[in-house]
């Protein structure tokens, strides 16, 4: 059975969903059956619309979307479509931070940078200083920021686990994220915010890239800590 929306707001956010995967697919984002988008009902903010797991994103109609807890990724209803295989790593997110739109693609530049600067088994972070396109994140320090970088780990829930606990550490960071390997998740207060800011990653990912730098890598958890710094 297919979602069927409630309320006006919750059929709007659904043809959201439904769009915007499209557009990405078309740009080349979502290849297969790859990415997830979320987003939180905003006459109800504890649930939450993500893109059904495994259908072709670039033909995702509105019913194509699962209802879930926002903070847990819980469905309530049967019957519906399987919620996204990585609806836990949404609902971290929307646990620790500000969140109200998530989405995840697989675009090739943040894919390329999250394969290089993947450090085995462990957390670590690629830094993005310099560009201008930094002031598109909305970041309390504009002039740098250490994106994450997280093990692919097979079992989802792992990298959810990882996900809460840096967020949680670091709540300043930037509103993205790069699994190894594999893509990059962007989040903001409304799903244009959160495509905005994946598109500054995805293009800072691609300088990065084309610039042929040497990618600053560090272990998360023993980066130097710009924001003491003298
Ligand atoms: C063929 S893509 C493998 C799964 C994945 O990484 C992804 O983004 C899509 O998973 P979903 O369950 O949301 O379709
Ligand atoms: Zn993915």
């Amino acid at each position: 059975m297919s979602y069927a929306p409630s309320t006006t707001a919750g059929r709007h956010c659904a043809q959201q969903l439904a769009d915007i995967s499209r557009t990405l697919y078309e740009r080349g984002w979502m290849p297969g059956t790859s990415g997830n988008i979320s987003v939180r009902l905003p006459d109800e903010p504890g649930r939450a619309l993500i893109t059904a797991s495994g259908w072709d994103k670039g033909e995702l109609t509105a019913r194509d979307v699962v209802e879930v807890a926002a903070r847990t990724g819980r469905t309530s209803s049967s019957g519906q479509a399987r919620p996204s295989a990585e609806t836990s790593i949404h609902a971290a997110v929307y646990r620790v931070t500000e969140a109200r739109a998530v989405i995840h693609v697989h675009s090739p530049y943040a894919t390329v940078v999250a394969h290089r600067a993947a450090v085995r088994d462990a957390v670590s972070s690629v830094r993005l200083e310099r560009f201008e396109l930094l002031k598109g994140l909305g970041l309390k320090d504009p002039a740098l920021a250490d994106l994450p970088v997280f093990p692919n780990w097979t079992h989802v829930e792992r990298i959810a686990d990882d996900v809460a606990a840096h967020l949680t550490a670091y709540p300043d960071g930037p509103p993205g994220l790069l699994l190894a390997d594999h893509g990059i998740t962007a989040w903001g207060d409304s799903l244009s915010q959160a495509k905005n800011r994946l598109e500054c990653l995805e293009s800072l990912c691609q300088l990065l890239v084309l610039s042929h730098a040497e990618l600053h890598v560090s272990r998360a958890t023993q980066a130097p800590d710009h924001r003491t710094a003298p």
